[in-house]
């Protein structure tokens, strides 16, 4: 078992959003890594004694929140953007206190940046000092470091693991069998090929049972869960219509333009886009708002609606932007519209979000609890969750604690 006393997260270290998880006080060796092999992404997490970081981009001790009460609670803190600006002020971050979705107590960390992911892709040490070894007994803690690959990129992640699993080899106290606990489809899909390139024992977990809590779950597809008591829960539905469709749909769109744009670019540009150059709204087909059905002129009424009665010029001109921000909103107030369907059918007041789709984005976040809000004329509740793309990973991790 992990000594969770005083578990807090790190500096901001890791990927978008996402920080390591400090454990001051475990200073055993963990030789376990957990992954999660999903259709668009790999997501790692392992353990690494050493509670200092690897690239400290400046430390934040208001951000730190305690997760001392359950090992669940070092998984994540949810989020809940408030009001109908999606501004960052209203993206106040919370920690769960159980393994069950909670109400969020209020603690005031927000979305942090990129840092340590590429170096560690390009194959640095994924141990977080150069000396790398065990800390001495009574020694100096440890970190869940969080990590991930595209799955195309199968390859760097055997290269990244690879050498992993040899530090961790040399870090730990006596010898231990290689060991990979694996979920997601990937697990089955890469399982011969792990095993022979690693030399590892595979565990496969079912992704399901692996993502912990939160019952919409946006990656490739999206699950909808439905979370009753703790390990209890059931998949209720899901949709093809999830992050690998804006990923996919865009990077089509990026062809057209003669541009080859990363899943952050295509981020980036929703952020300056219009999507009213792209989308058909009420307003267009009304003139005005349609007050007997609670529909303002602004609300959209055809997402791409207005991309048929353009020219072939004017549309090879739409700006990317405008897209990207169009398709946003599609995916989210679809998914949002879905996942509130299913609240109402299960009698269900909060709706908790994970996935890599979300990654701290908040167009995203904004627009998916607006959805809610809109549908459930403000009866339930969005939720979202910090770690939010590692939740298989840090699932399966668990599952052998
Ligand atoms: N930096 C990024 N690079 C690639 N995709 C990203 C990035 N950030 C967010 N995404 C989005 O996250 C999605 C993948 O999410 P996630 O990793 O949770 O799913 P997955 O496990 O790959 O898929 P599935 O569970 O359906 O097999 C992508 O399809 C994309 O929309
Ligand atoms: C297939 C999985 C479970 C793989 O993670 C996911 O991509 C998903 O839930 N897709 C949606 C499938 C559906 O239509 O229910």
């Amino acid at each position: 078992m992990m000594n969770l006393a005083g578990v807090h997260l790190g500096d901001e270290v890791s990927l978008r959003g996402i920080r390591d998880i400090v454990f001051p006080e475990h200073n055993d060796h963990v030789p376990q890594i957990a992954i999660d092999i999903g259709g668009s992404l790999v997501k790692i997490a392992y353990f690494t004694r050493h509670a200092s970081t690897i690239a400290t981009t400046g430390s934040s001790p208001n951000a730190s929140i305690s997760l001392s009460q359950t090992p669940a609670a070092a998984l994540a803190a949810s989020t809940s953007p408030s009001g109908s600006s999606p501004s960052r002020s209203s993206q106040q971050r919370a920690t769960y206190v159980s393994p069950t979705p909670h109400t969020p107590t209020s603690s005031s960390a927000g979305p942090s940046t990129i840092a340590s992911a590429a170096a560690l892709a390009a194959h640095v040490s994924p141990f977080p000092s150069s000396d790398g070894r065990g800390s001495p007994a009574g020694g100096s803690g440890g970190r869940l470091n969080f990590v991930k690959f595209e799955t195309a990129k199968m390859p760097e992640c055997i290269a990244f693991l690879k050498q992993l699993i040899e530090e961790q080899e040399l870090d730990a106290d006596v010898p231990h069998e290689r060991t990979l606990l694996a979920t997601g489809g990937g697990a089955y899909k890469y399982y011969e090929t792990l095993e022979r390139e690693l030399g590892a024992k595979i565990f496969k977990y079912d992704e399901m049972e692996c993502l912990v809590k939160g019952l919409v779950n946006i990656g490739s597809g999206v699950s909808i869960l439905k979370v009753t008591a703790p390990g209890v829960s059931e998949r209720i539905s899901g949709t093809s219509l999830g992050g690998g469709t804006y990923w996919g749909l865009m990077s089509m769109l990026a062809v057209q333009h003669g541009v080859n744009l990363t899943f952050d670019d295509m981020l980036e540009l929703s952020k300056t886009g219009d999507n009213t150059n792209v989308d058909m709204l009420v307003g267009d087909i009304y003139g005005m708002d349609y007050n007997k059905i609670g529909l303002k002129s602004t609300t959209i009424a055809s997402t791409f609606g207005k991309m048929f009665k353009k020219s072939p010029d004017e549309r090879q001109s739409t700006p990317l932007n405008d897209m990207s921000r169009s398709l946003l909103f599609m995916l989210s107030n679809n998914i949002g519209q879905i996942a509130h369907l299913n609240a109402k059918a299960h009698n269900i007041s909060r709706i908790y979000f994970g996935g890599y789709f979300i990654c701290g984005h908040p167009i995203t976040m904004h627009t998916l609890s607006y959805a809610i809000q809109f549908w459930s004329r403000g009866e339930t509740k969005a939720l979202f969750l910090r770690h939010e793309g590692f939740l298989g990973a840090v699932g399966a991790f668990l599952q052998h604690q």
